[in-house]
């Protein structure tokens, strides 16, 4: 069985003139945390939305778990177990911690056509496994979100995606607005899925963190990957000069 995890061959997306990500081969293998890298409007985004199935590509392939795969929206990328924290969360400020990690997926305890019993009882002890398993602590299972700090919300949709990610878990800058405790927080729930080995894509400004945290940083630039640089082989330094423009590298595959 080949190790790679998922493969984007020639990725590419425009938006009517703007070439937001030009012909990006890229690979992640299983296990493997990798960071993306670079400078506002590189790209980053714009690729994390084609290969979860929010955007269709313009042009070049996406292999995922062995396969050719094309999502027809999210909610196909999440079917095939590909789960995303997004910058905007995507949860309901109303509800409270288990309505929101079974957003979409709720159990049911009866199904009378339009009508549904929801099976709370059984959503909550899950919610409690999967703050355990994902070492996501929070106080009160039952605060609404608009109740809880910035890094409770980032956790829960951080557990969220960690309980129903079979195979693929993206963070796009899940510490941005974040505190430094509630920042720690949210990295060693990171740690926690290295050390299960889970692979991760986790998109971040955050030099300190990537060299924390990942084993490989591939750098965009202007929509296309620049660098594919192994941890150990880099510095800071180095990785600017990369984003900035200052260096370039010879790339055949960013694997
Ligand atoms: N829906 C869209 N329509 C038109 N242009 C877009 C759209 N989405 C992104 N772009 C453009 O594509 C380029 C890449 O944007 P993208 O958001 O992917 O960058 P990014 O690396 O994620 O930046 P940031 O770090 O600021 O989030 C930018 O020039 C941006 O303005």
């Amino acid at each position: 069985m080949s190790d790679i995890v998922l493969q984007t061959r020639g990725l590419t997306k425009h938006y009517g003139g703007v070439h937001a990500l030009v012909d990006a081969d890229f690979v992640l293998r299983r296990g493997e945390h990798v960071a993306i890298m670079g400078d506002n409007g590189a790209g980053k985004s714009t690729f994390v939305r084609q290969i979860t199935g929010v955007e269709r590509p313009t042009a070049g392939s996406i292999w995922f778990d062995g396969r050719e795969v094309q999502f027809n929206g999210p909610l196909e990328a999440r079917e095939a177990g590909i789960e995303c924290v997004f910058q905007n969360l995507a949860l309901c400020d109303d509800l409270d911690v288990p309505s929101n990690l079974f957003l979409g997926r709720e159990k049911v305890l009866f199904n009378l056509g339009p009508f549904s019993i929801l099976d709370r009882k059984g959503m909550r002890a899950a919610t409690e496994a999967a703050l355990q398993r994902t070492a996501v602590k929070i106080p009160n299972l039952a605060n609404t979100i608009r109740n809880m700090s910035g890094g409770q919300r980032q956790c829960v949709a951080i557990a969220r995606a960690a309980t129903f990610a079979s195979k693929l878990i993206i963070m796009d800058e899940p510490t941005a607005a974040l505190g430094v405790q509630e920042t720690a927080q949210v990295e060693n729930i990171i740690r926690h899925l290295k050390a299960q080995g889970e692979p991760l894509i986790l998109v971040s400004h955050n030099m300190r963190q990537v060299f924390d945290l990942v084993d490989r940083i591939v750098v965009f630039r202007r929509g296309r990957i620049v660098a594919n640089l192994r941890k150990e082989e880099t510095d800071g330094q180095d990785v600017v000069a990369y984003i900035t423009g200052a260096k370039t590298q010879a790339l055949e595959d960013a694997a």
